[in-house]
């Protein structure tokens, strides 16, 4: 009783409609049309619920979807015919058909980003048309094909069609729920967010764009074969017809998109709205006119759909109350244990590197990249040692944030070598780099908003196996992870609070504790202190030095001198895209050539200062241990 206490008030209404449906045919038995109604409403909810995981999930609309619907129909009723065997016992390889031709035509369109993909999956639903029409010997063209009569009793005739098709239903639900609980999940909403930051948290965003096309198609072809038994007839026209498809998505958009139940919930009133256009209204060119309607209204008046607007409605009136931190305060309560955890896994994967501490661990070798006229990085040359806290500083515009595009793999440089760890990575996709062990922040931060901040921080892949792809988000192993390096940033009362709610320097936080969850052996973090409240910097300050003591190397963008110059050794100079200095921060800080060219009069020694004597013969010296670049002078 606990446990169905403890369940979401929307799993318990969900469980409560279940049971409602399975009961309505046995207490109203000798009402075909009815249940017609309800189970076309259910093949509308698996296509919706399906249709969800891509376009809902991931954030790839799908305009063609009903194509696997017709697939499903072809193979089930070619199979049928002839091989003489009940449509009902091969419907399943419907859905193996449209899992395999979901995944040849995603392979292809789903490398790109964007709208090529729109624009193909109308292509193709209409090509599928064009082949069932000419493929005769097998599909027997325009003239479609008839399967027999279901061999139940007339009087049943929907009775088991309704039962196959709520099973169906169920099934489809549970699997979309599974899927968005996995790291596959949240990696598919890290794609709709923001699918350049999803990359270089280590999602292999091809990989999970064509797996999730391909699961959104699996149900989908599958009803389709049950729905070949039920017409007893298909033809191309009807079985690959594009308003299938823009019923699909007025369903999802109605109910709300990327939520669990919406597309069901939109599946049941589009259908129930369209047989009342087409019993009261006069036939189908009606339900055209109110599906177009209806798509006008829900994207003017419904953006979110209803489930998300009730859901915000709900939050306005019932807030969920959040016991105010002192962020200073919860960063020095961490439990020991967690840190300590943490410190030794990080430990153990630096420890396996082939780089010593000391060694090269990434080395920038003659980098350029290009815009247009303007050269961003000039020929960079950039080592990162193992287990330092290296800085990289210099002027606005001087190109370090470009830097670290071409170290991350968000851009690719016009010409030079990027070498990490022993390897060459500047020809790897962004996700390679990260399974390598290369993290990154961004100067401005790029969380993904609409997940919780858990989810944020455990949506990383540190590798690329299929079996960390598919655990667990929600329970288990990486969500306690993703707790504790929450709470070693100060943040775990936050876990369950939209990403977007937090404050622009606990973002900043919550992205360190995201990265961290690649078990990185390099972090770029990019201008950490800004937007962080000056309380709150010193803390952060411990958590970089914390970690790099457990052995994880920093390469660090800062304009924060004093933090740079008390955190980092050594210090990079960046000006007009290259080094022009390099060396410990306290000679950095008084090298006359980074004083022109980014520090200025303020750092400038008075004369007297320092205590050494005369401040020319100190620059003199400085400027003998620090390496100034040849090129520059
Ligand atoms: N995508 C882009 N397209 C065109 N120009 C760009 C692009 N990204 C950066 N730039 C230009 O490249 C130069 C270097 O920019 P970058 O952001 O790397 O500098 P930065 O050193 O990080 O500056 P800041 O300290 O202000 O962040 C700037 O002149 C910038 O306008």
């Amino acid at each position: 009783m606990s446990r169905l206490r403890s369940l979401p008030r929307a799993h318990l209404i969900a469980g409560l409609c279940l049971v409602l449906l399975l009961l309505y045919p046995v207490v109203n038995p000798w009402q075909p049309y009815p249940q017609g109604v309800m189970l076309l409403a259910f093949l509308l909810a698996i296509q919706a619920s399906s249709w969800n995981i891509i376009s809902g999930y991931a954030g790839y609309i799908s305009l063609g979807h009903s194509m696997f619907l017709g697939l499903g129909s072809y193979t089930v009723g070619v199979l049928a015919v002839r091989f003489g065997v009940n449509p009902l016992w091969v419907a399943p390889l419907g859905g193996i058909t449209a899992v395999v031709i979901a995944v040849l035509i995603g392979s292809v369109v789903l490398r790109t980003r964007g709208h090529a993909f729109v624009i193909i999956t109308i292509a193709m639903l209409l090509a599928a048309q064009i082949f069932a029409v000419n493929l005769k010997s097998i599909t027997q063209g325009s003239d479609g094909i008839t399967l027999e009569l279901p061999f139940w009793d007339r009087d049943f005739q929907n009775i088991p069609f309704y039962y196959v098709y709520l099973i169906l239903m169920v099934l489809t639900v549970l699997f979309s729920a599974w899927i968005r609980r996995t790291k596959f999940g949240t990696g598919l909403v890290a794609i709709r967010e923001d699918e350049g930051k999803a990359a270089s948290i280590g999602v292999n965003t091809t990989r999970f764009k064509i797996v999730a096309y391909a699961a959104s198609s699996f149900f989908i072809g599958m009803a389709g074969g049950v729905y070949a038994y039920y017409l007893t007839f298909i033809n191309p026209v009807g079985s690959f017809a594009i308003l299938g498809s823009v019923t699909i998505v007025l369903a999802t958009l109605t109910g709300g998109r990327g939520t669990l139940y919406g597309p069901v919930i939109g599946a049941f009133i589009v259908q129930l709205v369209s047989e009342g256009a087409t019993v009261y209204g006069g036939g189908s060119n009606a339900r055209v006119l109110v599906f177009g309607l209806a798509l006008m209204l829900v994207v003017l008046f419904l953006p979110k759909g209803i489930l998300p607007t009730i859901e915000a409605w709900w939050r306005r009136r019932h807030p969920e109350k959040v016991e105010y931190t002192d962020q200073a305060g919860a960063l020095s309560r961490v439990p020991v244990t967690a840190t300590e955890r943490v410190r030794a896994e990080i430990a153990a994967v630096n420890e396996k590197d082939e780089v010593a501490p000391g060694e090269i661990l990434l080395d920038v070798r003659g980098v350029s990249k290009r815009f247009g006229g303007l050269t961003a990085v000039d020929n960079a040359d950039l080592t990162v040692r193992k287990g330092s806290i290296t800085a990289l500083i210099g002027p606005n515009g001087s190109g370090k944030t470009t830097l670290f595009n071409l170290i991350s793999g968000g851009m690719a440089a016009d010409s030079g070598e990027i070498w990490f760890d022993g390897r060459r990575i500047d020809g790897m996709r962004p996700w390679r780099r990260g399974h390598l062990g290369l993290g990154r922040t961004y100067q401005v931060t790029r969380l993904f908003k609409e997940m919780t901040v858990q989810e944020n921080v455990v949506a990383p892949l540190p590798d690329s196996r299929w079996r960390t792809m598919f655990s667990d988000a929600v329970r288990g192993h990486e969500a306690a992870r993703a707790r504790e390096l929450l709470d070693i940033v100060g943040l775990g009362r936050f876990a369950n609070q939209p990403a977007g709610a937090l404050s622009y320097g606990q973002q900043k936080l919550v992205e360190l504790a995201q990265v961290l969850m690649l078990e990185p052996k390099l972090i770029l973090l990019d201008e950490p202190a800004g937007g962080v409240n000056p309380s709150l910097l010193g803390q952060l300050t411990e958590v970089i030095r914390e970690l790099n003591r457990s052995g994880v190397t920093f390469l660090i963008v800062e304009h924060n001198i004093p933090l740079v110059l008390d955190l980092c050794d050594p210090v990079v100079v960046f000006s007009h895209g290259a080094p022009i200095a390099e060396g410990p921060p306290e000679r950095i800080r008084t090298d006359p050539l980074v004083l022109d060219a980014y520090l200025g009069d303020d750092w400038r020694p008075a004369d007297g200062d320092e205590g050494t004597g005369d401040p020319a013969d100190d620059r003199a010296d400085d400027r003998a241990d620090t390496t100034t670049r040849e090129a520059v002078q």
